[in-house]
């Protein structure tokens, strides 16, 4: 196992990565302050990992609740969260009860808003079983829910007492998300560490084959580098900015098809093709670099060609983005592999790269 410290003064906390950490109490352990903890999970991972993680907890003398929540991005409402505070109430959770959200990215986004919200704040734990959010969502204490006009509209900045990413999880996850985890994987390299990325470009089969090496690097090369950003900027003030590239245009083609029907790194792998064509637009990344980004992307079997949304609905979309300043769009742009900037750009270019990628 490997324990990496996500450094936030009294905020900080350990990312354990390794293999079966789902059953060992230790991990879990230290971080519980009372006797009740509220496992969170959905319909899917439920029958797959609940009951091991359960089971791990009672051998701590704790109760358990189980709150299962239908399973999809198209769940990730104020309506479903309320179910984890309804069942948080029946079992009257006090303010030392513990959250695990035990899932992908969208149980852990809405068990650590759920977290942040009820009784003004209760601890949780983060057990990611996706490759997503075990290299991206689980760390760095982003949590919400969409709205229908926009992605993780509504939501709190508020961290987690622990990562627990468990690799073997990553066994059963099916080929499509395991390739939208990638994608946050690829960001990473392309944003802070062109060696990492050659990395990817090396190992395109063994990442495609879930090969547990390649995984383990993945993941913990990604935390690394997550960590490293969210510890200097945890509330986005500036620099963690950069770990939104790809998402400008990625969440526009998520709320303009609807939740759930791009998944979300799905939608970030092609944001990214876009965004690096944009900085070719705008004169800071060459051409072979925006092409080698594309060609590692579809290697990875992302799409790398936006759904015909419409130019004007792409730029209205686009216009609720959170990095948004003054009613200007900010832009996340490569200046070269490992260097990534925020600036605002002239609307005629982003329309000159929607309209060559076909998204008119
Ligand atoms: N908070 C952040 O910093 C952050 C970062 C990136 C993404 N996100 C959010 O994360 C969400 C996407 O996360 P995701 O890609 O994990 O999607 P997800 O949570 O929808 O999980 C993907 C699918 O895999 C299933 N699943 C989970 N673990 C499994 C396993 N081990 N075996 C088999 N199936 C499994 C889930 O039930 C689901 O059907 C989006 O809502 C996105 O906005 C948040
Ligand atoms: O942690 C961050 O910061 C990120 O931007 C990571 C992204 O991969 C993630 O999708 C995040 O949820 C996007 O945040 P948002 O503020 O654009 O909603
Ligand atoms: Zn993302």
């Amino acid at each position: 196992m490997n324990t990496l410290q996500l450094d936030l003064g009294e905020r900080s906390y350990p990312i354990h990565i390794g293999a079966n950490l789902l059953a060992q109490p230790d991990l879990y352990k230290k971080h519980l302050k009372g006797s009740l903890t509220a496992v969170v999970t959905n319909e899917t991972v439920a029958p797959l990992y609940a009951d091991r993680v359960v089971k791990t907890l009672e051998s701590l003398g704790q109760k358990v609740k189980l709150i299962v929540l239908p399973d999809g991005e198209v769940f990730k409402t104020w309506e479903v969260l309320q179910k984890i505070f309804d069942g948080l109430l029946e079992c009257s959770a006090d303010r030392k009860a513990t959250l695990v959200a035990l899932g992908g990215g969208v149980i852990g986004d809405m068990t650590g808003f759920a977290a942040a919200c009820y009784m003004r704040g209760i601890r949780f734990i983060q057990v990611p079983t996706t490759l997503l959010s075990q290299v991206d969502s689980s760390v760095g204490g982003k949590t919400g829910i969409n709205h229908p006009l926009g992605k993780n509209m509504v939501g709190a900045f508020y961290q987690p007492q622990a990562v627990i990413a468990d690799l073997d999880t990553l066994k059963t996850l099916p080929p499509k998300e395991l390739a939208a985890g990638l994608a946050e994987v690829i960001k990473h390299g392309a944003i802070a560490d062109a060696e990492f990325l050659t990395w990817i470009e090396n190992n395109q089969n063994a990442l495609n084959a879930c090969d547990p090496k390649a995984m383990e690097h993945a993941v913990r090369r990604s935390c690394e580098i997550k960590s490293q950003v969210v510890a200097q900027d945890e509330k986005e003030g500036g620099l963690r900015a950069i770990l939104n590239f790809g998402h400008t245009f990625g969440h526009a083609i998520e709320a303009g098809m609807g939740y759930g029907q791009w998944l979300h790194g799905e939608a970030v792998g092609c944001g990214m093709v876009l965004a690096a064509d944009l900085s070719v637009r705008v004169g800071l990344l060459s051409e072979a670099d925006a092409s080698r980004l594309k060609k590692i992307t579809a290697a990875l079997r992302l799409p790398t060609v936006p759904p015909k949304l419409g130019i004007n609905r792409y730029m209205e979309l686009m216009s609720v983005d959170k990095k948004a300043e003054g009613g200007e769009v900010r832009y996340i742009l490569l200046d070269g592999f490992g260097r990534a900037k925020i600036q605002a750009v002239d609307d005629a270019l982003v329309i000159q790269t929607l309209q060559a990628a076909g998204a008119g």
